[in-house]
């Protein structure tokens, strides 16, 4: 971080620049996850354990990483979990056929497939094949359309982790969204998009603008954002001096870079450090939307057993 006091920050009252408040993803995460735990116990006593299934295709490094933390998740929790490995050359309908299995497997109460699939798989038509009832990502066209009918909720149907793990983030550190703006950096369907349609419910409220690569005046955008979600996967994109004073940041984009003295490879998102000095609140990259990701995985498998036993969540 550099030393250098933004001059716009130097005008406030306090004359030096204050770090800004962090949204502790890593925290947060361990309490939904005590908190599914005991839901978990509940279902264990009706005679139901929830089981999450994970389907990887290939061998990169990161998506290894990725799944096999999602399997220490769930141990964590008292939630099963099987895992499908599959070659890189697998083929479209051998694919489908572990899903059919999963998708008939009573054990299997949720289960996901790793992305991004290898160029010659169709996964749109891999998610379309998954049995909606099972989708531990919410990233089933049924249950995406769920969100834009503006009907799902865990009542009803999974969210997609991400977005769902970065409202949950803002709301159990108190932070309201209502009549803000809040600019979303980046259209993907796993983050961006959703998360678009699940912040312009009326009980979160928030205005939305969508930026892209097509996006010509970003900083008059990022001017003008009471929260900014960075989610573009372009290492620190957003710089201090482009924000408003005390801004919101939420910081998902994740690219690796390696480090030039120890020579491993470690995470840089799409904030720069030194927006620490200007923003209200910020999400650190790695400890904050990350394990909130993952903590919404299982509180969608937790959910998902959860109505196919009947049980109502809240
Ligand atoms: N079907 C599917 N569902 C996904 O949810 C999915 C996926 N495919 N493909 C890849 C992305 C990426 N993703 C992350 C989850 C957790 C962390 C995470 O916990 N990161 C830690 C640090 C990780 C590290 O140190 O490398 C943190 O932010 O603190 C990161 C990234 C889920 N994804
Ligand atoms: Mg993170």
């Amino acid at each position: 971080m550099s030393n250098s006091i933004n001059p716009e920050r130097a005008k406030t009252p306090f004359g030096t620049p204050v770090a800004a408040q962090v949204l502790d993803g890593k925290v947060t995460a361990a309490t939904i996850k005590s908190e599914l735990a005991v839901r978990v116990e509940v279902l264990k006593g009706r005679g139901i354990t929830p089981g999450l299934g994970t389907v990887l295709v290939g061998e990169d490094p990161g998506s290894q990483w990725y799944v096999r933390g999602k399997h220490r998740d769930c141990a964590e929790i008292g939630v099963n979990s099987v895992r499908r490995e599959l070659p890189a050359d697998v083929s479209q309908q051998e694919l489908e056929a572990v899903l059919d299995e999963l998708n008939a497997d009573p054990g299997t109460t949720g289960y996901i497939v790793q992305l991004p699939l290898p160029d010659h798989i169709d996964t749109n038509a891999i998610l379309e094949r998954m049995d909606p009832a099972k989708d531990a990502d919410g990233l089933h066209p049924t249950n995406l359309g769920r969100l834009v009918l503006n009907v799902s909720s865990p009542v009803n149907a999974p969210l997609p982790c991400t977005p769902h793990g970065i409202v949950e983030l803002l709301l159990r550190h108190k932070i309201a969204l209502n009549g803000k703006k809040v600019l979303v950096i980046g259209r993907g369907v796993t983050v961006g998009r959703p998360l678009g349609l699940l912040l312009t419910r009326r009980s979160i409220n928030a205005t939305v603008l969508l930026a892209h690569t097509g996006t010509l005046d970003l900083p008059e955008l990022l001017a003008m954002a009471d929260v900014v979600v960075a989610a573009a996967g372009m290492p620190a994109m957003i710089k201090a001096a482009e924000l408003k004073e005390g801004a919101i940041v939420l910081d998902v984009g994740v690219s690796r870079a390696v480090d030039e003295q120890t020579g491993k490879s470690r995470i840089v998102g799409d904030v720069d450090p030194d927006v620490a000095d200007v923003a209200s609140w910020l999400s650190p990259n790695p400890g904050g939307v990350g394990p909130m990701t993952r903590a919404m995985l299982l509180a969608n498998v937790v959910e998902a057993a959860e109505r196919q036993a009947g049980i109502i969540a809240d």
